[in-house]
């Protein structure tokens, strides 16, 4: 329960479009040095929580919304989510909320604001995570939203610095930054703690003129499992040559020699990241969500294609009696 009298809890809502590093800043802050006990509600698109399952630390507490995007419809999960969270975890001093890739942050902190929880959260700050890389690329799957997102933002994170040329990120503030916003530059997004949670990010004065459009109504996802492993040569060919309507796709991949990866296409690039071993609690060895706008893209032939990359496991010999 929370104390009578007792300072609202403030809520930090990370927002950004898909892949630009969210759940990158969610790592960073739960494995961080800032003497803060951090809960984080994770929402992500599409019928599994793969970014719950990538968030490697969970001290503070994790937990998943994954009934589809809490910023629009009805989000009555959410609100119940936020309630059970303030009655069940009265030890946590900040409460991160991970929006989905495709979610406008500002109608999530609207949520925040409702009059329920008016002595209890306290809106901190909208921080948008920015792909300095594949900002245009964005703009040209969801035209509208990217630009909603950052409008909405208290503080800018223009990550992925390591992919861009000063020329080309001075470029990119100069076109779409506000004169009120603070932008900080990173690389996978490590963001300084002294930043985020010392109250030095002061809400935006000047309104943005972006307006969201409902394109997150637009977003389409198909999900790929397969038992057993795959072949890797393959399969990258397949996701290398996936059509521009699929933005995204990530999840968890079990290898023929051996090696689990996580698997992260944003945009056109693609990239395996080895983990240590195969991640526990998945409903298959491997599993692939993938996300796209417009007309809805070929997934039944993509899925079909994912499918003559596994190799399922051998069944079990059988006795010879
Ligand atoms: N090169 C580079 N890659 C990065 C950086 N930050 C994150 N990434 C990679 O970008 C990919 C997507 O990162 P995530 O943190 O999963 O992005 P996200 O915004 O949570 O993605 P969604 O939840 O799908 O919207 C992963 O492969 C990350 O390792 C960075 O600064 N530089």
């Amino acid at each position: 329960m929370v104390t009578k009298g007792a300072a609202p809890m403030p809520v930090t809502v990370i927002g950004g479009f898909l892949g630009a590093g969210k759940t990158t800043l969610v790592n960073h802050i739960l494995s961080g040095d800032h003497g803060l006990k951090v809960a984080v509600l994770v929402n992500d698109f599409g019928a599994i929580n793969i970014d719950a399952a990538l968030i490697t630390s969970i001290e503070g507490g994790l937990y998943s919304l994954s009934n589809g995007c809490v910023c629009c419809g009805l989000n009555q999960g959410f609100v119940e989510q936020l309630e059970e969270l303030l009655a069940a975890r009265a030890d946590i001093d900040h409460i991160v909320i991970e929006a989905s890739g495709v979610a406008d942050p500002a109608r999530i902190m609207d949520t925040v604001r409702y009059s329920r929880f008016a002595s209890r959260l306290r809106a901190d700050a909208i921080v948008v995570v920015v792909d300095a890389a594949g900002f245009d690329e964005a703009i040209a799957a969801a035209p509208g939203l990217a630009e909603a997102q950052i409008g909405s933002a208290d503080l800018l994170i223009l990550n992925k610095t390591d992919l861009v040329g000063r020329e080309q990120l001075d470029a990119w503030r100069a076109r779409w930054t506000f004169p009120d916003t603070r932008i900080v530059e990173t690389m996978n997004a490590l963001v300084p703690f002294d930043i985020l949670f010392a109250g030095e990010i002061s809400p935006r004065r000047v309104a943005s003129s972006f307006v969201a459009e409902p394109v997150h109504e637009q977003a389409v996802s198909a999900i790929w499992r397969s038992e057993g492993t795959v072949d890797l040569k393959r399969l990258q060919k397949v996701l290398a040559g996936l059509p521009t309507a699929v933005f995204r796709a990530k999840g968890f991949l079990r290898a023929n020699d051996g090696r689990c990866f996580a698997v992260h296409l944003v945009g056109t690039r693609l990239s395996f990241e080895q983990l240590a071993k195969a991640l526990e609690g998945l409903d298959a060895d491997n599993i692939l969500v993938l996300i796209g706008f417009g007309e809805r893209p070929p997934f039944e032939s993509i899925l079909a294609q994912l499918d003559g990359c596994a190799e399922p496991a051998a069944p079990a010999a059988k006795g010879t009696a």
